[in-house]
């Protein structure tokens, strides 16, 4: 795979999704790292967003609701080259109705190389290198070979 070296911009864009039963660890988790977290973007789906602003006073630009296309509108910022980091506490025991786009989004993110931390030991440790001003350079892959050999 050929990547194409972009620089990040000091203020990155920070996509936050949990679903229902995640939503506390993801609350607890924003409010731990609240005084990073405000110096960056933050994004999110419709409840978790809402959430989000209402426990820890965050402001969070708040899409769709995940099951009413939520999730399908961070894939296509992702894939638009606009958001930065993804943390995503998905739930490991509940089937989703939404199962395939929780899915699309997390491809998407695989795609373009886009961190994801999906607990909140990984997104501790994104915390503490990404948000606290460690040089990160995300390499995005360039597709154009592949779009070639189709
Ligand atoms: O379902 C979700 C992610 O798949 C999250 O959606 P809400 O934040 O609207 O609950």
């Amino acid at each position: 795979m050929q990547y194409i070296s972009k620089t990040i911009p000091a203020s990155k864009r920070v996509a936050l999704v949990a679903h229902d039963n995640r939503k506390g660890d993801l609350i607890e988790w924003c409010g731990r790292h609240k005084l990073l977290l405000e110096q960056h973007q933050l994004l999110g789906t419709g409840t978790t967003g809402a959430r989000l602003e209402a426990a820890t006073g965050l402001s969070v630009q708040k899409l769709l609701s995940g099951p009413l296309g939520g999730d399908q509108q961070l894939g296509a910022r992702i894939a638009e080259g606009e958001i930065d980091l993804l943390v995503f506490f998905w739930d490991p025991f509940e089937p989703m109705p939404h199962d395939p786009d929780v899915k699309a989004l997390l491809r998407i993110a695989a795609v373009w190389n886009i961190p994801v931390a999906c607990n909140s030991a990984s997104a501790d440790m994104m915390v503490r290198s990404v948000l606290m001003g460690a040089a990160f350079e995300r390499p995005v892959p360039d597709y154009a070979g592949y779009l070639a050999a189709r």
